[in-house]
């Protein structure tokens, strides 16, 4: 079965999806038939969020983007087609997910899988950690040796979700497991090289914010400039204020102490200065380890 543009949907490029996707699929093989936004919106990185149908997959899309509430995901109702979201907050960020209905059928010959993979940056692979994921690390071993093939750059990137239900023991022995088990699936296979990124996350507090923002770090090739720039303009801000205040500091003391006071309180409000800056704002690789 073919799929066709879902015309009535409110985001720009979800598709509906039946069972499959066809071969030219939405990949401007026949640019008539595609709008120059649909175009742009392909050209960005794109991050693939897989794994078995309930594994949460949409909730976090929902949750991290759409500012859902994570009680309201109790509500949302299994996806049957591909969810296409454009991500655009500012120059540098900006990328697609793509939300995949829980089970992909890479035997379909109509799943162009290589197509799809091949454009990708990042996939996302959601398990279940309050359920047996036995089936789900299969189909993570399927999806990874199938997307590498493809595509050997993308980030390959596991969510061991819904941690929220167990301990933290619990915790730990899990994601010890799932990266053991993982990792010798693909050993056996001569896939050594092939590196899964381990998360664990909930909707329910932060994780699940830190983890994607790791994600989508990755696939920002200014990040390393930018990071850069910051540090030079904190630095910069920092000592210049600092400086003004010493400045005013001293010109206080100096009305109404001793020289030798201020000599003192200067060389106070030096150190104070510099440990404020050392301690707070300069990270560990400007300034080295103390
Ligand atoms: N406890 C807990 N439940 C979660 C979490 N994330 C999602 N859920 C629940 O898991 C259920 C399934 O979530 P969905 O987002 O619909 O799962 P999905 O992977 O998109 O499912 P399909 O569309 O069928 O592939 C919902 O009832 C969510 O409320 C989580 O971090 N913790």
């Amino acid at each position: 079965m073919s799929i066709q543009y879902a015309v009535d949907e409110p985001l720009t490029g979800s598709y509906g999806v039946a069972d499959s996707f066809p071969k030219d699929f939405g990949y401007g093989a026949d640019e008539s038939e595609m709008d120059e936004s649909s175009t742009a919106s392909d050209s960005k990185p794109r991050i693939l969020l897989m794994g078995m149908r309930r594994s949460g997959k949409s909730s976090i899309q929902k949750v991290v983007f759409h500012k859902m509430s994570p009680n309201e995901t109790l509500f949302l109702e299994s996806t049957n087609k591909i969810y296409k979201d454009d991500i655009s907050n500012s120059s540098f960020v900006n990328f697609q997910i793509w939300d995949f209905p829980g089970q992909v059928d890479f035997f379909d010959p109509t799943f162009d899988y290589e197509m799809i993979f091949r454009g990708t940056g990042a996939l996302i692979y959601v398990i279940d950690a309050q359920d047996d994921y036995m089936e789900s690390l299969a189909r993570l071993h399927v999806t990874v040796t199938k997307a590498y093939k493809a595509n050997p750059d993308m980030n390959f990137e596991v969510f061991i979700h819904k941690v929220d239900g167990l301990s933290d023991d619990h915790k730990i022995e899990t994601q010890r497991d799932i990266h053991q088990r993982a990792n010798d699936d693909l050993a056996d296979v001569g896939l050594e090289k092939l590196h899964l990124s381990f998360y664990l996350t909930s909707i329910y507090d932060h994780s699940i914010f830190e983890a994607f923002s790791k994600v989508v770090q990755k696939l920002i090739p200014q990040l390393p400039t930018l990071e850069n720039l910051l540090n030079i303009f904190i630095s910069q801000r920092l000592t210049s204020n600092t400086r003004d205040r010493c400045r005013h500091r001293w010109r206080v003391s100096s009305c109404r102490t001793s020289p030798a006071k201020v000599l003192a309180a200067s060389k106070r409000w030096r150190r104070v200065g510099a440990g404020i800056f050392l301690r707070i704002v300069a990270p560990r690789d400007v300034i080295g380890e103390r």
